[in-house]
């Protein structure tokens, strides 16, 4: 039987370019996903179950039709604003359907479990550099409920071996154009830019430029998709290997404001970015950069595709894809 591996999340904007990273290994990726929010069309390198990871019954019969060695796990809500105005969502979503999936996975003899966790759960950095020894204050909600999961993951009765990947902001598209980002409504930053910029899109509002940083508003550190989807595939091997890391960081070691993005998305573009300057959005911090060393030393990771790279793949993929008419 072909080696298969259930991706959850699967039609989403990271787990699309998992499937792609996974099929390029000769693993059948199994999407399972709603399509609550992601789409049909970019599940593109397996099959798609459609389900829901909080429905015991429904995970059974898949796990029992394609037998995975492994589960990567992205199901979930992924907006931190949006955390703070409906908390029990994300508790639901992310934390208690979660256990569903934990609980039923080890019932079904599925020995590895790769889990999208998030720099959020560290909150205001006390370091510059955001290693995986620095503490849990998540600022918010989204963040706790990732930090839960991960806690979950590591209770002593767990038969399932894991590892949690912390991402930082996850960019770009799949260089070859395949699959990107399509979030509706869209929250995240570096899509906004462009469509502002394009004039497919609202001129971008900049939350905040009264942070402690060089220029007062937002510093994150973007991550290629296609990095990170290459770290799930290292990911897998390690676990398979024996390896005993918990949590890895996954990010580029690298920090860009908010405005600093907005300059290089106009540079890029030959065209500017209109924006005005609005309020902070309650749960951000003003800076989250990464330390890669752990990843570097025990997957042998490290970033190959930067910024400019980024901006223009996410630049081509906003220009041709597929929108709600
Ligand atoms: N985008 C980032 O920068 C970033 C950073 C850190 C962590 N993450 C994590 O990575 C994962 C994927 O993020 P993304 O940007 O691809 O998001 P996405 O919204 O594009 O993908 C998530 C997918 O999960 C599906 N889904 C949601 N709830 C589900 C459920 N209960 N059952 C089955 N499917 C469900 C959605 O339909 C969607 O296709 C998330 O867990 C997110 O928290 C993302
Ligand atoms: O319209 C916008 C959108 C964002 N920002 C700013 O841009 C930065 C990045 O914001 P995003 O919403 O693009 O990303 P977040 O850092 O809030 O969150 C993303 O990365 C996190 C890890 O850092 C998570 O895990 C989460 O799932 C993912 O959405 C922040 O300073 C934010 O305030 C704006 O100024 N205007």
């Amino acid at each position: 039987m072909a080696r298969s591996v259930v991706v959850t999340g699967g039609a989403g904007f990271i787990g699309s370019q998992i499937c792609k990273r996974l099929a390029s290994a000769g693993i059948v990726p199994v999407a399972y996903d709603t399509l609550e929010k992601g789409h049909d069309w970019a599940v593109r390198w397996g099959p798609l179950e459609r389900g829901d990871i909080g429905d015991g019954v429904r995970l059974a019969e898949v796990l029992t039709r394609h037998k995975p060695e492994a589960i990567i796990h992205l199901a979930g809500y992924i907006e931190v604003g949006e955390s703070m105005r409906d908390p029990e969502r994300y508790w639901h979503n992310n934390t208690t359907k979660t256990q569903t999936l934990i609980e039923t996975a080890e019932a079904h003899g599925v020995e590895r479990f790769v889990f999208s966790s998030t720099c959020a759960i560290y909150g205001t950095p006390r370091t510059p550099l955001l290693a995986e020894t620095h503490g849990f204050k998540p600022a918010s909600v989204y963040g706790e409920t990732k930090l839960a999961v991960e806690q979950m993951l590591r209770a002593p009765q767990r038969r399932i071996r894991s590892l949690a990947l912390r991402y930082f902001n996850a960019a770009g598209a799949d260089p070859d154009g395949e699959v990107g980002e399509a979030h509706d409504p869209e929250s995240h930053l570096m899509p906004l830019a462009i469509d502002a910029m394009l004039g497919m899109g609202q001129p971008l509002s900049v939350f905040g430029d009264d942070y402690d940083t060089p220029d007062g508003t937002g510093v994150r550190d973007f991550v290629h998709v296609a990095d990170l989807a290459d770290a799930h595939a290292r990911a897998l091997d390690y676990l398979a290997d024996g390896g005993t890391a918990t949590a890895l960081n996954v990010g580029s070691g690298q920090g860009y404001s908010v405005r600093q993005l907005i300059d290089a998305t106009a540079r890029i573009a030959g065209r500017p970015v209109p924006h005005s300057v609005g309020p902070r959005r309650p749960g951000d911090v003003a800076k989250l950069v990464c330390d890669t060393a752990l990843i570097q030393r025990e997957l042998g990771w490290s970033p190959t595709l930067g910024l400019e790279a980024q901006i223009e793949h996410a630049l081509r993929w906003r220009r041709q894809m597929p929108r709600p008419s």
